[in-house]
């Protein structure tokens, strides 16, 4: 059967040190918004200027309040006053204009990493699918990608505007009174060193949070993926169970990073609050002996304001700094995951294309040390039906996925009209390829759109016709829409010999030239088979056939019959030679068909 194995995870959680391979990682994701340069640099200089109009606040503000205390400058009020305003409306403006246009880049380059990333999943073989979880690299699509988001948005211009911020800040209070700042020299360093113990628990705690939210995220699409084995086995209460540990896993792990973040600023609360207290106590002092004035005080607590909030944004920066270098440090390890393959420079599409194929001294295994075919040989002409038999586990259905190179021979070679098909571009090879496998996959779209996943361009008639030819069409016009019948996600809505006669049709739409076909083993009844197999019987006729043999007319009618077992051929022929030579096809035969030959 075309099914995936057993899926196993093998994402690693990154462990991060931010370090000079964190900055260059970082310096990777802002080439990202290179394209749109020129909205970053007017964001920047508009966040900038911003952070300056907002320095000159608490200047203006000890004017206004000298003016009144100790001027009573009537007229020098109203102008403060006046530029005030126009100070918070300036400010007002460049932060509107640096914030949106910093987001739209964030938003921007969210989107087309979200298009790159996914447009290099589905250029990535089968083995790598085979190998993932699907939920880990949903999550990476969703979840990583908007950590990535917030470091183009906020990482740049707020570290930026910050450090601005921090140095006019602390240069306009020694400014103002520098026996005064010696306060903050003192309580700075201690939230700083609160900061980094802080910082470094809830960053690890965080990543932390993002594998299990990961991991419950795998456990559900994977569980609700195969509904129908869950419920066929009643194992709902199990799936909920394991579901159940991973949420309590994650809660546990959310807990501890919000019972950490939430200490983290209690305690930088009480430093920065006691720090203003002192400099309140002590400006106090300091205005009463007539060093400072009242607006110098006003001005430096507002600069002291200013501070903290720094700090709190540069931790704030830091934190969404090492979250997306994690972040860009798993989508970037996928984005360089290399397709496993990939045309070969000189390939060039044949034509025409007659469907002519052989096998010569084919080997190939999954693994580096598992042998799943061994010196396969065979060849067979256009047109003619290769019926493939042998017992489970005899490497059949890994013999049809080589011919459209869903993976690489790791020995030998495969033609087909003489050309090695690594020769041949793989849209061009599986173009004239099609695949009906026993597990059907249908989307969740309508049963027009899902015949003409054939061929895309196909007209409404052309669908209509090839449905017709797959016995599908009578089906589905009994249904009230019709071919506008929508299919419920993996096409729950239809009986399976239904579903195997879209898939016919499908493969109709597309013309192939060679046909891999997965008969279901599943029994359907006499009416369905019987529609079935004259669906099948038009598509055979223009293509040379590979099949995996279920049922006896399938057998006799084939020109060649290919034996495998533990991945070689051990028998060919045709059912009444290999019959007579009364050996493993004769064995199974009798197993498999005895009932029907009575
Ligand atoms: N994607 C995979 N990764 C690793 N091993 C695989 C994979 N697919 C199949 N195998 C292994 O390769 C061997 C041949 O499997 P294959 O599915 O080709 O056999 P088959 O003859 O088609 O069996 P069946 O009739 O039961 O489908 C088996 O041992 C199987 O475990």
């Amino acid at each position: 059967m075309f099914t995936l194995p057993e899926k196993h995870p093998t994402f690693k959680p990154a462990l991060l040190h931010l370090n000079k391979t964190s900055f260059r990682q970082y310096l990777r994701i802002l080439t990202y918004a290179r394209p749109y340069l020129g909205r970053l640099l007017f964001a920047l200089v508009a966040s900038l200027l911003a952070t300056l109009v907002w320095l000159a606040v608490p200047l203006g503000l000890r004017e206004l309040l000298d003016a009144v205390f100790d001027g009573g400058n009537r007229e020098l009020l109203n102008t403060v006053t006046f530029i005030l305003i126009g100070l918070f409306v300036m400010q007002a403006f460049l932060g509107f204009w640096g914030s949106y246009l910093l987001d739209w880049i964030g938003e921007r380059v969210v989107t087309d990493l979200r298009r790159e990333l996914y447009a290099h999943l589905n250029r990535l073989s089968l083995r790598f699918f085979s190998n993932q979880r699907l939920g880990e690299i949903t999550s990476r699509l969703t979840n990583d990608v908007g950590a990535i988001r917030d470091a183009v948005t906020g990482t740049l211009s707020e570290g930026l505007t910050q450090t601005i911020s921090l140095i006019g800040s602390v240069g306009l209070m020694v400014y103002l009174n520098w026996r005064l700042s010696l306060v903050i020299f003192v309580t700075v360093p201690l939230i700083t060193l609160a900061v980094r113990y802080f910082g470094g628990l809830i960053r690890k705690l965080s990543r932390e949070v993002q594998d299990r939210l990961a991991d419950t995220t795998a456990i559900a699409e994977e569980s609700l993926g195969a509904i129908q084995s869950v419920k066929s086995f009643a194992r709902e209460s199990y799936e909920v169970a394991r579901y159940n540990d991973k949420a309590e896993e994650l809660f546990r792990t959310a807990r501890k990073r919000v019972l950490y973040s939430n200490l983290f600023w209690s305690v930088v609360a009480v430093m920065f609050l006691s720090t203003m207290i002192v400099i309140f106590w002590y400006g106090g002092t300091e205005v009463l002996a007539g060093r400072l004035t009242a607006g110098d005080l006003v001005a430096f607590i507002f600069f002291a304001f200013n501070i903290g909030r720094s700090l709190g944004g540069m931790a704030r920066v830091y934190a969404v700094f090492s979250s997306a270098v994690g972040a860009s440090e798993r989508i970037f390890g996928l984005l360089e995951e290399v397709p496993e393959i990939e045309d070969h420079p000189e390939a060039r599409p044949l034509d025409p294309v007659l469907g002519a194929v052989a096998f010569e001294e084919v080997s190939f295994g999954y693994g580096e040390d598992q042998s799943v075919l061994e010196s396969v040989n065979f060849r067979c002409e256009p047109g003619e039906i290769v019926a493939l038999a042998g017992p489970s586990g005899a490497g059949k259905t890994t013999l049809l996925s080589l011919i459209p190179r869903f993976y690489e021979v790791t020995g030998g070679r495969i033609t087909i009209d003489g050309r090695d098909i690594r020769m041949i571009p793989q849209q061009q090879l599986r173009s004239f390829i099609a695949v009906v496998p026993q597990d059907i996959q249908l989307f969740g779209t309508t049963i027009r759109e899902n015949i003409r996943y054939g061929r895309l361009e196909a007209t409404d008639p052309e669908v209509e016709e090839a449905a017709r030819l797959a016995q599908a069409d009578g089906f589905i016009r009994e249904h009230p829409d019709g071919y506008e019948a929508r299919v419920g996600e993996r096409g729950i809505k239809l009986s399976g010999g239904q579903r195997q006669r879209i898939a016919i049709a499908r493969a109709i739409l597309k013309q192939p030239r060679i046909l891999l076909l997965d008969e279901a083993t599943s029994s359907l009844d006499s009416e369905s088979e019987a529609a079935v197999q004259l669906a099948l019987g038009h598509l055979m006729k223009r293509c040379t056939t590979f099949v995996i043999a279920h049922r006896l007319s399938t057998i006799r009618d084939a020109d060649t019959i290919l034996v495998m077992e533990q991945g070689r051929i051990l028998e060919r022929g045709r059912h009444e030679q290999l019959m007579a030579q009364n050996g493993l096809y004769r064995r199974l035969h009798d197993i498999q068909f005895q009932e029907k030959l009575v």
